[in-house]
């Protein structure tokens, strides 16, 4: 992947004359173009994406595919799904792909072809969330695992928390499942409580297998299962591991026949296509969980092989990188229009801050210019009643991608026709907004006076202009849902190698845990704490006193 600082090139230079010319230019006043809603959305299976409520007109979105030229990104995809070591601070390949090529094309890591050991774990997956499903995987009593529990953080909790939750409709009614990620000990107290250990799978999910929340409860989940089990054999029916980490599975007291393993050239926060999958897998089925898969795939293919002019992530990651570089929108909200749905921007809130919240470049210089965007939303309609308030007629450009399916897994009465007017209408109100005129009008025909209509115009009025994306989904199905992750993860890639960042390490994560490790042993015993600044060893010691109650 080549290392250019975008702001050196011709169409970055081109996008800032063109942001100042059309300063002033509405989104409405766009579509005096008969033809941009047809010019300005796509279709991809079962999904359209309306990208035509943005401030982009032909001069600006053709100038940003000069951008992806100019920044090669080709040649960054084509170098991703290649297998070279794009990672290229912790020298690994990025291969997420891969673990969904339902093609099954060689994929070559360090030249050997990894697709033989991914469909081995694929199998071993299906083996397994098979006998689960059908009741044939028993407990050491003999019993049908009823309950499933897994120990996870990140994107060892992320993904799986947010699929199986999209796709609840899925799920074997036989069987429910439960995540623990935080190391407060309400959350694997509070889910203990609602389980039976004769009955109950764990699933340890951890990439390193070395991440202080997940062994901490991993090691309470296990404490709790031999009060009742009491003799360690039971570990092996009722414990299996998902990881990289085979001797600290090991050493954890897993049998490494339970554990499901995946590879170093899989992130994180891109994990869910991978062994960590398997709860999904258990949970829904592994025929949608394969539906899922072939739905990621089958964007794969698209991203990786349509004219950026009709490649959607590429499109929505340029329309994003507009409103971020040349806009100066700070964060974007996804609005999914789908209760089931309600994890879907928390899961992207590490998939898109965790891969671009960074400030170094490629060549490790300090940037002097705006990269990942802070990630944002709740279902709709809630957020209408939360924090619309502030999209419309707050003093901050926040994009909006608003997702709905047309039709819902629970068509009760009007629900969705309610639903789905709301969806429309919030982005006609952004784009459209309303003018002073018009609320000076409205105000009058209500019978205000001149007094009340000038108090109180201003405050009614909606700007507009305010740029949004519209995902139309057919239904929220396994195969529609693993497009959308897909086209969300290859918009991420796109922005990261436009703006000459490493997407796929996350150093910034780890100052936080080395100094909480430091902490720790400080936080026993009574004696005062001086070895921080003021405002921390006032903190630890005023924790010492509070707690003795
Ligand atoms: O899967 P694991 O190794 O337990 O890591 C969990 C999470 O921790 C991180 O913050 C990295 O330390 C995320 O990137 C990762 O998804």
């Amino acid at each position: 992947m080549k290392n250019t600082n975008p702001t050196q090139t011709d169409a970055w230079k081109k996008l800032l004359r063109l942001a100042e010319k059309k300063k002033d230019q509405t989104i409405k006043a766009l579509f005096e173009d008969k033809l941009r809603f047809d010019k300005y959305s796509a279709r991809f299976e079962d999904i359209l994406v309306d990208y035509s409520k943005n401030r982009v007109d032909d001069e600006v979105i053709q100038t940003l595919f000069e951008l992806a030229t100019e920044t090669d990104l080709k040649e960054a995809i084509d170098s991703m799904f290649s297998g070279e070591h794009i990672n290229q601070t912790e020298d690994r390949a990025v291969l997420h792909t891969a673990l969904r090529n339902r093609s099954n094309t060689p994929v070559k890591v360090e030249g050997k072809d990894v697709m033989p050991d991914v469909n081995a774990v694929l199998a071993q997956m299906k083996e397994f969330s098979d006998k689960i499903n059908a009741g044939d995987w028993k407990g050491y009593t003999g019993k049908p695992i009823k309950s499933m529990v897994n120990i996870g953080i990140g994107g060892s909790d992320l993904g799986p928390v947010m699929v199986t939750e999209a796709l609840k409709s899925y799920q074997n009614e036989n069987l429910e499942i439960f995540f623990v990620s935080n190391v407060d000990g309400t959350h694997i107290a509070e889910t203990l409580k609602k389980v039976d250990p004769e009955t109950t799978l764990f699933f340890i999910a951890s990439k390193t297998f070395t991440t202080q929340e997940t062994m901490t409860n991993a090691h309470s989940a296990r404490s709790w299962f031999l009060e009742h089990a009491k003799d360690e054999a039971a570990i092996a029916k009722h414990f299996v591991a998902l990881s990289t980490n085979s001797e600290a599975v090991s050493a954890f007291g897993i049998d490494t026949k339970n554990m499901f393993a995946f590879w170093d050239w899989v992130g994180g926060r891109y994990s869910l296509w991978s062994a960590i999958g398997l709860p999904i897998a258990c949970t829904i089925g592994f025929d949608n969980y394969e539906k899922l898969l072939e739905g990621a795939h089958a964007m794969d293919k698209h991203f990786q092989s349509v004219d950026f002019d009709s490649n959607i992530p590429v499109i929505l990651a340029l329309i994003g990188l507009w409103n971020t570089n040349f806009l100066g929108a700070t964060s974007e909200a996804i609005l999914p229009y789908d209760q089931y749905m309600h994890r879907f921007a928390a899961y992207f809130q590490q998939g898109n801050m965790e891969s671009n919240g960074k400030y170094v470049s490629r060549n490790g210089e300090k940037v002097d210019y705006s990269t990942g965007p802070i990630i944002w939303g709740e279902p709709g309609t809630n957020g209408q009643h939360a924090f619309y308030q502030l999209i419309h007629q707050g003093t901050h450009l926040i994009p909006c991608d608003f997702i709905a399916p047309a039709i819902s897994h629970n068509p009760v009465g009007d629900h969705h026709p309610i639903l789905m007017s709301n969806f429309f209408a919030q982005t006609e109100a952004l784009m459209n907004g309303k003018s002073l005129d018009e609320v000076k009008a409205e105000l009058a025909k209500a019978g205000k006076s001149e007094a009340e209509i000038e108090k109180l115009a201003p405050h009614k009025v909606f700007e507009g202009n305010r740029p949004t994306n519209s995902i139309l989904v057919k239904k929220v199905d396994p195969f529609t849902l693993g497009a959308l992750l897909a086209m969300y993860e290859h918009k991420i890639f796109t922005q990261g190698a436009i703006w000459n960042i490493f997407s796929f390490d996350q150093w910034g994560v780890e100052l936080g845990k080395v100094l909480a490790k430091n902490i720790l042993p400080e936080l026993s015993g009574d004696d005062k704490v001086s070895t921080h600044d003021a405002s921390t060893n006032g903190l630890i010691n005023s924790y010492k006193a509070m707690r003795k109650g």
